[in-house]
């Protein structure tokens, strides 16, 4: 079997978007109403994604506000990915989001950093202050790829968002492991030329 890969997800976003919801209904399938107010939680899951083992560390962050960027740069320290979360019916939450992206590129480059967009409480449809298409054009913006759900009943694709971001993380891992091995073959293949040069000299 493959060796195992560590993925380090930090789940961002404004106070109340439902981190804390969506990180419980992914590791649980649950819906608790209430929750204290998030100091920060870090939780470890395995995950099988297209068939590689995968060790996931989620870290639950604090809701952040715009004062919060110190308490917000060691939260992107940490991680190696990035779930991205608004509350589809409060539009300051979605507005910050791009605040937040681009605080992650600036602290991680050249890094390119993997991001998944995901707008929380579809059930509360006739609140909703953010559009499909709102989040779509984000989405765009920002390169990345972009959910709705609803930790209350769990419609949408909860799983697939925290699976995609780390699926981003294995193919790079793999890139990089492919160019590793390419570059040692050349090496082994340089000696034997120089080795071939020296004899027939
Ligand atoms: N209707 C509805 N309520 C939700 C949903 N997700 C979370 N909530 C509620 O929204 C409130 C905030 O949820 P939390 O999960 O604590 O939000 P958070 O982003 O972790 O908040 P902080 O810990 O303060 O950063 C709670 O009352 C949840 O019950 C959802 O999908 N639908």
């Amino acid at each position: 079997m493959a060796k195992n890969c560590d993925v380090k997800l930090a789940v961002m976003g404004r106070a109340g978007v439902g981190k804390s919801a969506l990180v419980v209904r992914f590791l649980t399938k649950r819906f608790i109403w209430e929750y204290d107010p998030t100091l920060e939680s870090t939780y470890r899951h395995q995950a099988i994604i297209d068939e590689e083992p995968v060790t996931m560390e989620i870290l639950d962050t604090a809701g952040q506000t715009q004062d919060d960027s110190g308490q917000r740069e060691g939260y992107v320290r940490w991680g190696d990915t990035f779930l991205l979360v608004y509350d589809t019916t409060d539009r300051c939450s979605f507005d910050e989001i791009a605040q937040i992206k681009a605080q992650i590129d600036e602290i991680k480059k050249p890094q390119i950093v993997h991001t998944v967009l995901l707008g929380n409480k579809i059930d509360l449809d006739h609140a909703r202050q953010v559009s499909v298409e709102d989040g779509e054009r984000l989405a765009v913006e920002l390169g990345c790829a972009f959910f709705e759900c609803s930790a209350c009943n769990g419609d949408g694709c909860i799983s697939d968002a925290f699976y995609d971001v780390c699926r981003e993380k294995l193919r790079q891992r793999a890139a990089q492991g492919k160019a590793r091995r390419r570059s040692s073959t050349t090496h082994v293949k340089q000696a034997f030329n120089k080795m071939l040069t020296k004899i027939s000299s």
